[in-house]
Order: C-alpha cells, then structure tokens, then sequence
C-alpha cells in the first residue's frame, strides 16, 4: 500500500511500560515438564538455522543444513515420540555467495533457503546494487531474502524514502518472501522502532525482524513487544497477517520460551507456526537440544555435545 503516515505519527511508546509488561512475561508464568518440551520442539520449527560469519564455508554450510533436516539426535526423536525426518527448523539463512551450497544440500527436504541481501548488515550501499544482489539471490534459488532497511532514512525520519526503498526490494523479490530488518539496536527510540516496523509493513514485507545479529543491541522483548503492538494494529487496520522475527544474541532454550509467551498473548495461537513466526539465531538450538535431551534421559550432557548451531 501506499505510505500512509497516519497510521504511526502521533503515536508514542512508552518505554517504562513496555519493559514492566516484558518484565512480568516470564516472571509470573512457566511451562513445565511435557508443556515445556513441546513448546521447545515447537521453537525447533521456528528456527531460521544461521550461519553468516566471514569464514563461511560450504563444509559449514553442508553440516549446518545437516543439522536443519535433523535438528535432534535419534533417541532425543524417539524419547519424544517424534518420527525420523518429522521435525526439520523453518528455514536456513546464510549470505548470499552460500545459497548455492544450502539449496544443494537441502534438495526434496521441502526446508526454504533464506539469504540476508542488500548490503547486510549495514545497507550502506547503493540502491540499485542492493536490489540486483536481492535478485542474484533469488535466482540462485532462495525463496526467502532478508533485507536490512537505511537506517539513515528512519533517523531522519524520511519516512517516504524508507517507503519508497522497501517497496523496490519488495518488488526485486519477485515470489520470494520478504523479511525487513529493522536494526532496532540502532534505531534509538521505541516510537522510531513503531513506525519503521509500519513503514516496512506497509511497503509489502511480510516479516519485520528486530535485527541483524551484528549490532552491539539485538532482539530485545520491550523492542520485540513494541513491534508486535505495530503488527497488530496494522493487522486490525488492513487484514493482513505479518509475520515476526526475533533475532541476534538469543541463545538459551529459556529465551525461545520467552518470546513464544510473548507471541502467544500479544497475538494467539497462529503465531507460533513458522508461516508467522521465525527466531533468527546461529546458537540457539544447541541449548534447546540440551535441555530436551535433559527431559528425554533425566541427564545433561555436556554442552560440547551439541555445538553445533
Ligand atoms: O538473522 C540472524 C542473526 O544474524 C543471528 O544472530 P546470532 O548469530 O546472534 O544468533
């Protein structure tokens, strides 16, 4: 849709209630024991598996996509009562130059590639670099980009340039879905946070992610409720569903719990299913693991036995 300012100018976060409504989420609430699991299995699902360090490699990227088809280990599956090949994470992010590698190794497994594009992590080069890289990307077979916005034009509040960029990525995707990071750590303020996530949305994105994973904040729960308030609205204002994806510096089986409470009150059920939701993270499923395995066998391991993602 067109850029329609009335729909976050005016508005205001109030940061102090936002951090006591975060606050209470975990702190009053738990699930245990077979709930406890499940929604862990259920955060398996969720999970954009990521690597995108310097020194990828296509061995890494193989061994990850390993992991992405069959996230636990045989007994963790059986103790589980899952079947072999029943759980696989939602997708697999990496750069651009890797999708090849993911989308050879993931064959028939039906687990999406997604690939971080224009300019990740910054965004800080031109246009139309930015847009032919989302198209390189997809048409090495990704059917998922994850853009970052110009932060620049959100702190400058150019809210028609940030509009007008999102739109032109939106449309360089062409079928595959788009998910716009919004960088929140660098967007200094909730309210910015609130109406960069309407800007994105209303340029056609059909995720608003926190953050890259390299900024020195990332996915925070003040900043992820601010968002979700935002997905909300524009959901009861248009009709359409936007999807959610917390990311960067999650690492504990606890926080895939946390933001799954979150997602659950904010917005119901629906969104807890990978079509609306993704976490981003290059580390968590290791600790997921763990704590299942713990729950399967009464015993943990060693965390070097799950090193892996
Ligand atoms: O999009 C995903 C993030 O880059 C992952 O960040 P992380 O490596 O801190 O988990």
């Amino acid at each position: 849709m067109a850029l329609d300012v009335g729909m976050f100018e005016g508005h205001r976060v109030n940061r102090a209630a936002a951090e006591r409504r975060c606050a209470t989420l975990t702190a009053r609430r738990s699930v245990k024991k077979a709930h406890q699991a499940a929604w862990l299995v259920n955060a398996v699902r969720c999970i954009d598996l990521t690597t995108l360090a310097g020194d990828d490699t296509e061995g890494r990227v193989k061994r990850l996509c390993a992991k992405a088809r069959k996230p636990l280990a045989s007994h963790i599956e059986a103790g589980l009562g899952l079947s072999p090949g029943e759980l696989t994470v939602g997708a697999v992010c990496v750069y651009p130059t890797m999708v090849p590698h993911a989308v050879k190794a993931l064959e028939g497994t039906g687990i999406p590639v997604a690939s971080v594009a224009t300019g990740f992590p910054t965004g800080l080069m031109p246009l139309h670099l930015r847009l032919e890289e989302i198209r390189w990307a997809v048409a090495q077979g990704a059917a998922e980009i994850d853009i970052v916005i110009n932060r620049e034009l959100a702190l400058t509040r150019n809210w028609q340039g940030l509009h007008d960029e999102i739109a032109a990525m939106r449309e360089a995707c062409g079928d595959a879905h788009m998910k716009a990071i919004l960088a929140t750590g660098e967007l200094e303020t909730l309210n910015n946070v609130y109406s960069a996530s309407m800007v994105a949305m209303q340029a056609g994105a059909d995720f608003i992610k926190t953050s890259t994973g390299k900024e020195s904040v990332n996915a925070t729960l003040p900043v992820s409720l601010t968002m979700l308030r935002a997905l909300r609205d524009y959901g009861m204002a248009t009709g359409h569903r936007i999807g959610f994806k917390p990311a960067g510096g999650m690492k504990q089986a606890k926080e895939a719990l946390a933001w799954q409470i979150l997602m659950k009150e904010e917005l119901g059920r629906d969104w807890l299913n990978p079509d609306l939701f993704r976490f981003g993270a290059s580390s968590m499923l290791g600790d997921i693991e763990r704590q299942l395995e713990h729950y399967v066998t009464g015993r943990y391991a060693d965390s070097s036995r799950h090193a892996l993602a």
